[in-house]
C-alpha cells in the first residue's frame, strides 16, 4: 500500500499559508489492512482512519457516483484497484487535487499547481456538478484566497450556476450550509462568499433575507451606494477589516434586513427598518439553525443600530437606556462589537470610507464611565430593592451629563441632525 498527503494540506503549503488539516490517501489497502496496522475506523459512508499516533485522517482512495437527489446521494467504492489519479478525479478543485508522497514529489494530474501560480479555482471535472455544497465551497474558497488574487474560472461558475438552477441546493442541510457560512465569515474577505453566491443565483435561495435588500434604494445624501445591498456588502467588507469575530461580522450583514421590507412609497427612507428587521432575522436563523449567540448579538445590531446616529438627542438619558436595552451591565462584552458595527454601518458608504466617526470612542468612554457606578455605594447609603436600580441609574444619568458638556459642539449638532457626523460633508 502507499500513503499520499493530499487535498487542502498540500494546497495551503503550496501558498505558505497555515491552515488545512492534514488528511491522507491510501491506496491498495483495504479495511481490514487499515485495523490490523493499528488504525482505527471513523465514518460511516466511507471508510476514513485515524493514525494511532499522529491522530491524522487516512482515507481508502475511492471512488464516488451520484444516485439520485441530494448531498447524501453517493455511491462510494473503494476497492484496491482504485487509483490515486481516481480518487483526485472525484474532488472538487483542481488546487485541492493534489498529492503528495512520503518524499515530498507532488502528484498533480489535473494541473493543480498551474492553476494555484494562475490563482485560478477550477472544477476538476464535469462530475463536480454532482455535489451541491461545492458551490458554498467554492464560493468560501474564493472568500479565503481574495487577498491572493484568486477568482473562479468562467467555467466553473457556469457549473455552479447549473447546480444552482437544477433545485439541487435545496437538498443542503441547514447545518451543512452554516458551517461553510461561518468558515466564509472566518476568512479575511467574507463578502466575496456572498458576492459570490449572489452572482451565481443561490444568495436568493439561501439568504433571501440578505439578496431582498438589491434593488431597495436608500437616500443619496447619506448612501451614495443608493443599493441597499451593495452597502451591507460594503459594510460587511468594513467591519472584517475591524474585526475578525465571525459573529459581529454576521451581525453587521443582517444589520439592514428590515429595509426590504419598507413600504414602496416611503423609498428611498426606511424610517421603520431596525424594527422590521427583527422577523427577517428571526427568519433567518430558524431556517438555518444559527446559533443563540450569533443570533443574540446580530438582534441588538439591527434593533438599535440606527440610535447611534443620533446618539445624543435625547440626552444622557437616552443614552443610559439605550444601554439598559442593549442589556450592557450584565452582558458588557456586547457593547465593544454593536458599537464597530454602527461604525462600520457609517464608513461601509461609497465615500465615506475615510470619514472620521468619533462616536465610536466617546460612546466607548461614556458606557466605561457608567461602569463605574457600582451597586455597593448606594447599598452602604443605606438603599435597599429597587431603589438600589433606580439610584444607579441617576448616578450614570448625572455623568453622562457631565461627559457631554466636554464634548466638542460639532458633535452634538451632528447628532441632532438626520445622521452624524456632517460637519464637514458637502452634498
Ligand atoms: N465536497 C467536497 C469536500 C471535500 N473535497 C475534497 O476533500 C478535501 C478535504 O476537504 P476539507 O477538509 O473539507 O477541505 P480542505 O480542502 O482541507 O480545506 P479547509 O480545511 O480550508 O476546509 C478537499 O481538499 C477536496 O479535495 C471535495 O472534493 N468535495
Amino acid at each position: 500500500m502507499q500513503e499520499y498527503l493530499v487535498g487542502g494540506a498540500i494546497r495551503d503549503q503550496l501558498l505558505k499559508i497555515d491552515g488545512a488539516d492534514r488528511d491522507h490517501v491510501v491506496v491498495g489497502s483495504t479495511p481490514q489492512e487499515m485495523l490490523d496496522l493499528g488504525f482505527t475506523q471513523v465514518g460511516n459512508d466511507f471508510p476514513v482512519f485515524i493514525h494511532p499516533k499522529t491522530g491524522e485522517e487516512y482515507a481508502l482512495a475511492r471512488t464516488e457516483k451520484k444516485q439520485g437527489h441530494g448531498y447524501t446521494g453517493f455511491v462510494c467504492s473503494f476497492d484496491k484497484d482504485v487509483t490515486l489519479e481516481e480518487d483526485l478525479q472525484r474532488r472538487d478543485l483542481t488546487i485541492n487535487a493534489m498529492a503528495m508522497d512520503k518524499n515530498g514529489k507532488i502528484i498533480d494530474p489535473y494541473g493543480g499547481q498551474n492553476d494555484l501560480n494562475n490563482r485560478i479555482l477550477r472544477h476538476v471535472s464535469p462530475s463536480f456538478i454532482e455535489d451541491p455544497l461545492r458551490v458554498l465551497r467554492v464560493a468560501r474558497f474564493a472568500a479565503k484566497l481574495h487577498y491572493l488574487g484568486f477568482y473562479i474560472a468562467d467555467e466553473t461558475i457556469s457549473l455552479m450556476k447549473e447546480i444552482t438552477e437544477s433545485g439541487e441546493l435545496s437538498s443542503l442541510t441547514p447545518e451543512r450550509i452554516w458551517i461553510e457560512t461561518q468558515k466564509a465569515l472566518n476568512t479575511s474577505d467574507p463578502q466575496i462568499f456572498f458576492i459570490i453566491l449572489r452572482k451565481i443565483g443561490a444568495l436568493k435561495i439561501i439568504f433571501p433575507e440578505v439578496d431582498a435588500l438589491f434593488g431597495v434604494p436608500g437616500p443619496k445624501r447619506w448612501h451614495p451606494e443608493i443599493d441597499s445591498g451593495i452597502h451591507t456588502f460594503m459594510t460587511l467588507r468594513r467591519i472584517s477589516l475591524e474585526t475578525s469575530d465571525p459573529k459581529t461580522r454576521f451581525a453587521m450583514l443582517c444589520h439592514d434586513l428590515g429595509k426590504a421590507l419598507t413600504p414602496k412609497n416611503e423609498w428611498p427612507h426606511h424610517h421603520n427598518h431596525c424594527a422590521l428587521g427583527v422577523e427577517p432575522l428571526k427568519q433567518l436563523c430558524k431556517r438555518l439553525k444559527v446559533p443563540k449567540d450569533y443570533e443574540e448579538l446580530a438582534y441588538i445590531v439591527v434593533f438599535h443600530h440606527s440610535y447611534m446616529h443620533h446618539l445624543y438627542r435625547n440626552g444622557a438619558e437616552g443614552i443610559v437606556n439605550l444601554l439598559d436595552e442593549l442589556d450592557a451591565w450584565r452582558r458588557p462584552q456586547r457593547i465593544k462589537p454593536f458599537v464597530q458595527c454602527c461604525k462600520c454601518d457609517f464608513l461601509g458608504r461609497k465615500g465615506f470610507e475615510n470619514r472620521p466617526f468619533p462616536r465610536a470612542d466617546y460612546f466607548l468612554a461614556i458606557f466605561s464611565l457608567c461602569l463605574s457606578v457600582k451597586a455597593g455605594e448606594f447599598i452602604s447609603q443605606g438603599c435597599t430593592g429597587k431603589d438600589i436600580g433606580i439610584k444607579m441609574h441617576e448616578k450614570r444619568v448625572a455623568l453622562v451629563k457631565e461627559f457631554m458638556k466636554m464634548l466638542p459642539q460639532g458633535e452634538i449638532d451632528d447628532s441632532l441632525n438626520e445622521m452624524p457626523p456632517i460637519s464637514e460633508f458637502k452634498d
